[in-house]
């Protein structure tokens, strides 16, 4: 495992506040690397296109609510084709990996890369590595052309296969090198991101002319920075059939508890977004929010009142919500995965044998069902637009980037911003508030609780109202968070 932390900030900063978290360049390190005319400009189907080519002092900003005086604040590079590329077309050799859980998207992202690649660039050499980072230097590679990926966008799963664990820096690094592969595209999540950045420091301290892209890749939504990840609404989507099954299964039985478990590792987003989408839930729990079982203002009595209330409940809870009252009540050891992450106990079911009430519950588990799909057609077009920008960033010479979304324009962001903390849900922000109203639940918090909360209180992305709508003064009817 590295440290990604070696890579060093690359920043600009400019009038009334601004500053620009720029990525690495090739030529930050290869001063003389030679330039040349981007071919895209005798493409028929760009070249009609009215300023096609990103300006190279475009940025996009992280902060979109603003006042008057407020500072500019944080930007990023915008992502997009340049006028002039570091590679020729026939040399780039360039591969593709995927890492970590799977996810709705991967095979179309995988597709466009190999097909950007090849329609916009003329790209002809591109491998696929096998199964995960360990692929690198333990497995045979993959010829991907056009004609390979075709159709693959309608398979869930990725077509190249998955790990977990395996990072071996310097291996990987010498089969870069020992294959003549100079453009490395990551397709991964949190950890992914960070074996990501330390191959880029070993590529950069080598002085290899290689440029490394990273597109991020969580079905659990816990990236930061980037509006949302690819693969979210798919798997929101698949949740809803998991739902509508629980509500109906708990409606037709007296005492029917319908209890979903939905994926989230560290945090909430699919059991909220699910929940919100629904409107079926009447209890949502996820690791962000903490919670009782037993006495007053507990989870049970909740349960009690809302089926004596009702006569049914639908629960969702994400699957690493109440894992310390779980670990608390067996005794046991944190385990873990090859990646170093924590293996969870089976949450569910343990919380609905401490209801003392008769009940019937119906307990469903959709949990690999919701990421082993092919993504609906928004991820696609999605999935699409981030390998294009991950093809036109390294095409340009920028490296140790992952791409993503920030307020709707696709940018190019350093890798330590992406791994420096993961994205979860503010409890104190609007969107948690909304669900609360939405299923009527208690809130589950002791005061104490929600002043931890407070301090907590994390950076927004587009799917929280977060930071944009933390100042009071701004809760007028004008404010847009309102909405
Ligand atoms: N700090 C790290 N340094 C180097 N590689 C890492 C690091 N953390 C995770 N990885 C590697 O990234 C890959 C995927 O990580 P994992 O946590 O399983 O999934 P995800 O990227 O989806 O979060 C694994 O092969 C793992 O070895
Ligand atoms: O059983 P697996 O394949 O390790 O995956 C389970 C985990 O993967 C996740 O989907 C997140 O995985 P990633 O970190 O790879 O995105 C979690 O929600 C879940 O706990
Ligand atoms: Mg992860």
């Amino acid at each position: 495992m590295g440290n990604p932390g070696d890579t060093q900030m690359k920043l600009a900063t400019g009038e009334g506040g601004y500053v620009l978290e720029d990525v690495p360049h090739l030529t930050d390190y290869l001063p003389d690397l030679p330039s040349y005319p981007n071919p895209l400009q005798d493409n028929p189907a760009y070249s009609a296109v009215k300023q096609y080519f990103v300006n190279d002092d475009d940025t996009v900003t992280q902060k979109i609510v603003v006042h008057k005086d407020s500072p500019r604040g944080v930007h990023f590079r915008r992502a997009g084709p340049r006028q002039r590329v570091y590679f020729e077309s026939d040399e780039v050799h360039a591969c593709i990996v995927t890492c970590g859980g799977l996810c709705p998207g991967l095979n179309t992202v995988i597709r466009e890369i190999v097909c950007g690649l090849c329609h916009m660039y003329g790209v002809k050499k591109i491998l696929g590595i096998d199964g995960g980072y360990r692929g690198f230097y333990s497995k045979n590679t993959v010829t991907l052309t056009p004609k390979v990926v075709n159709d693959i966008h309608k398979r869930g799963g990725t077509v190249l296969g998955t790990s977990r664990g395996g990072h071996d820096t310097s291996k990987i690094v010498d089969s870069i090198q020992d294959r003549g592969i100079n453009q490395v595209y990551i397709l991964g999540g949190d950890g992914t991101q960070r074996g990501a950045a330390v191959i880029f420091e070993e590529i950069r301290r080598r002085g290899l002319k290689v440029a490394v892209a990273g597109i991020p890749k969580t079905i659990d939504n816990d990236i930061p920075v980037i509006d949302k990840s690819f693969g979210f609404d798919t798997a929101v989507e698949e949740a809803q059939r998991a739902i509508n099954a629980a509500h109906v299964e708990s409606l037709s039985i007296e005492n029917g508890i319908g209890l979903v478990k939905l994926m989230g590792r560290y945090s909430g987003f699919i059991a909220m977004y699910a929940t919100l989408a629904s409107r079926d839930v009447d209890c949502c729990l996820i690791p962000e929010s903490p919670f009782y079982l037993e006495g007053s203002g507990g989870l049970y009595e909740y349960i009690e009142k809302r089926l004596k209330e009702n006569g049914h409940m639908v629960i969702v809870i994400a699957e690493g919500a109440g894992q310390d009252l779980v670990s608390e009540s067996l005794q046991s050891m944190d385990q873990q995965d090859a990646s170093g992450n924590k293996l969870l106990q089976d949450v569910g079911l343990w919380i609905s044998h401490g209801i003392k009430m008769p009940i019937n519950l119906k307990y469903i588990d959709p949990t690999y069902m919701i990421r082993a799909i092919p993504s609906i057609a928004s991820d696609n077009v999605y999935c699409t637009l981030l390998a294009h920008s991950a093809v036109h960033g390294a095409m340009a010479g920028y490296t140790g980037f992952t791409v993503g979304p920030v307020n709707g324009r696709h940018a190019y962001i350093p890798f330590n911003r992406i791994t420096e903390k993961q994205n979860k849900v503010v409890i104190t922000d609007r969107m948690w508030a909304r669900l609360l109203s939405s299923t009527n639940q208690p809130s589950f918090l002791n005061p104490k609780d929600i002043a931890e909360a407070k301090e907590e209180k994390q950076p927004a992305t587009g799917l929280l109202d977060g930071e944009n709508c933390k100042d009071k003064k701004s809760n007028t009817e004008e404010d847009p968070c309102m909405v």
